[in-house]
């Protein structure tokens, strides 16, 4: 989803000196899905952007869930009034579980391939971003949720001793690939 006044431009941004997606973006070729697990308000007035995660249960990073959270960064990038974007979630005390592990678990080495590209890809498009990027922590983030923030210029979360963050994938044997 993404809402905002006037129609998205899909427009070259060169002009104003952004490095900018090619129009077939990978990830909008690999995005089959048709839920909504991203939702972005844009504010034409302060030129920020906010984007809710709202994947229930705990916001898993699965591969639609990073499909969709990629073409919006795209999107947003693309557009030139957008300076400022703030990430957070929609469900109570998660901001994010990280990876979806059943994303990782007995699937084929192609497959599992297919995934960790989306997962760089999820972080170098944040990481990269000419836009100012803030992770405001609404919740518990581990793992993959810490990536993601991680990720951002800034980061600010909510203080409430239930929630924590950190990388603590190791602890499910899970580490990361070279990239
Ligand atoms: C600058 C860049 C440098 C690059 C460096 C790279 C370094 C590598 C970085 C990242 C690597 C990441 C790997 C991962 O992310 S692996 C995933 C690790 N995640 C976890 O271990 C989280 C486990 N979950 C929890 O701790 C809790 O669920 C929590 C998020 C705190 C929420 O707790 P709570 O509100 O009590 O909810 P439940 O535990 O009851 O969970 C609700 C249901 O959600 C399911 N669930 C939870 N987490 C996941 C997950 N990660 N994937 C898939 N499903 C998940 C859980 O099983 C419950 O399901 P159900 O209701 O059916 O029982």
């Amino acid at each position: 989803m993404y809402a905002r006044s006037g129609l998205l431009s899909q427009r070259s941004c060169s002009s104003h000196g952004r490095e900018c997606a090619t129009p077939v973006l990978a990830a909008q070729r690999r995005n089959n899905s048709t839920a909504t697990k991203i939702a972005v308000e844009f504010d034409q007035s302060t030129g920020v952007a906010v984007m809710r995660l709202q994947g229930p249960p705990v916001n898993s990073l699965s591969l639609d869930f990073l499909t969709e959270l990629c073409i919006n960064v795209e999107k947003l990038e693309m557009d030139k009034n957008c300076r400022g974007l703030i990430l957070t979630s929609s469900q109570p005390k998660v901001f994010s579980a990280g990876l979806d592990i059943m994303e990782i678990y007995g699937k084929s080495p192609e497959r599992c391939g297919e995934f960790w590209r989306a997962v760089q890809e999820m972080w170098l498009k944040l990481y990269g971003s000419s836009m100012v990027t803030i992770a405001a922590i609404n919740g518990s983030s581990p793992a993959g949720g810490c990536l993601m923030s991680m990720t951002c210029d800034y980061r600010i979360m909510a203080d409430n001793p239930r929630y924590s963050i950190g990388l603590n994938e190791t602890q499910l044997g899970i580490v990361a690939p070279f990239w």
